[in-house]
């Protein structure tokens, strides 16, 4: 049974990805806006926030949203405002006004929690790699009851064919609990089935991580990979791509070591979740424990992510424990 939310998360997705392709196409200077906490927001993040809120309230007139972002940068600049408002009205073939375009962004300042139905947008993940045209992706979640039971990626950078860079490339990603995990690749209506790797021996696996150094440590994966005999250079991409070439076996294991202090957002691990688990894989934090969706809008129950095909997992979680120990750092 496919569900209503299923079909609209697609149409929400697709076209949020059309923009973003359109922004990447024409971006220009001064239309990336440097956040408080120092990371890049672009005119790309606000419409494709635009577009998924806008396309959810068609269907789904009281729907709630946690979303990364806010019209507070729009509020500011005109000139931010009217090229957001265009390139919404111009995707959607609509004539909203910049306020409306503000207030669809602003549905997205919903807190979350662990009861109600709400939907988690990341419009544009990895916003670094957008910018310097590496992997990014839509990331839409759907969380019931504190679970996400639903989740959609556009990953319009994405070979469709394993990493093959020379082939086609642009693919969803879709999970839904109970229901198994898919790839429907961009100008395609077929929803192929994927599974996890089937690989059992961690020395024969691929790992992946962030690209920037920043967002997880490479050091420590590196001692853990070397743990596991992993001989194969990391996939160092950005985004929750991570999670469609976990879910679709291009990579076995995806390692995630944040700084102390940093606690993960919910719209950076929803939608990318599920599908693992759905494809056949199991996603935890550093310590072991299932993601915790129902804590608001960060993830405050966990510390990092890991995510595998689920054979090897507890070698993983073994090599984990023990290069953390020989580093003192204490596991809970
Ligand atoms: N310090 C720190 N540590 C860990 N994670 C952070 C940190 N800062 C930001 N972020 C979040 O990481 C999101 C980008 O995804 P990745 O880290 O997987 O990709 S990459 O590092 O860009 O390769 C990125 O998502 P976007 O803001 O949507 O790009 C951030 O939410
Ligand atoms: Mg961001
Ligand atoms: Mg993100
Ligand atoms: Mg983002």
């Amino acid at each position: 049974m496919v569900s209503k939310e299923r079909e609209v998360a697609i149409e929400a997705v697709l076209k949020a990805c059309k923009v973003c392709q359109k922004v990447f196409n024409t971006l220009v200077k001064g239309e990336t806006v440097i956040k408080a906490d120092e990371s890049p927001v672009t005119i790309g993040d606000f419409a494709s926030q635009a577009i998924v809120s806008i396309t959810l309230k068609k269907y789904f007139p009281d729907f709630k949203l946690v979303g990364e972002e806010n019209s507070q940068a729009l509020k500011e600049s005109e000139s931010l405002r009217k090229r957001v408002t265009g390139l919404v009205n111009s995707t959607l073939e609509t004539n909203y006004s910049e306020e409306e375009i503000m207030k669809a962004i602003d549905r997205g300042t919903f807190e979350g929690g662990s009861t109600g139905n709400f939907w988690v947008i990341d419009p544009i993940d990895g916003t670094k790699g957008f910018l310097r045209g590496g992997q990014y992706a839509v990331c839409l979640g759907y969380t019931v009851n504190g679970e996400v039971t639903l989740g959609v990626l556009g990953c319009p950078n994405l070979p469709c064919n394993d990493m093959d860079e020379d082939g086609p490339k642009g693919c969803l990603f879709i999970g839904e609990k109970g229901y198994g995990a898919f790839q429907r690749n961009f100008g395609s209506e077929e929803d192929i089935p994927i599974h996890v790797s089937s690989i059992d021996d961690s020395a024969k696996a691929k790992f992946c991580e962030s690209f920037e150094a920043g967002h997880s440590s490479h050091k420590d994966s590196a001692e853990i990979a070397k743990l596991l005999n992993i001989s194969l250079p990391p996939i160092r991409i950005d985004s929750q791509c991570k999670y469609g070439i976990i879910a679709r076996g291009n990579a076995q294991v995806y390692l995630r070591f944040p700084r102390e202090g940093y606690i993960e957002n919910t719209w950076d691990h929803a939608a990318g979740s599920l599908i693992v688990k759905e494809a056949g894989g199991i996603v935890c934090d550093m310590f072991g424990k299932p993601l915790d969706f129902s804590q608001g809008r960060k993830l405050s129950n966990n510390k990092g992510v890991i995510a595998t095909n689920g054979i090897i997992h507890s070698q993983v979680m073994n090599a984990i424990k023990s290069v953390f120990k020989l580093n003192n750092v204490l596991l809970g």
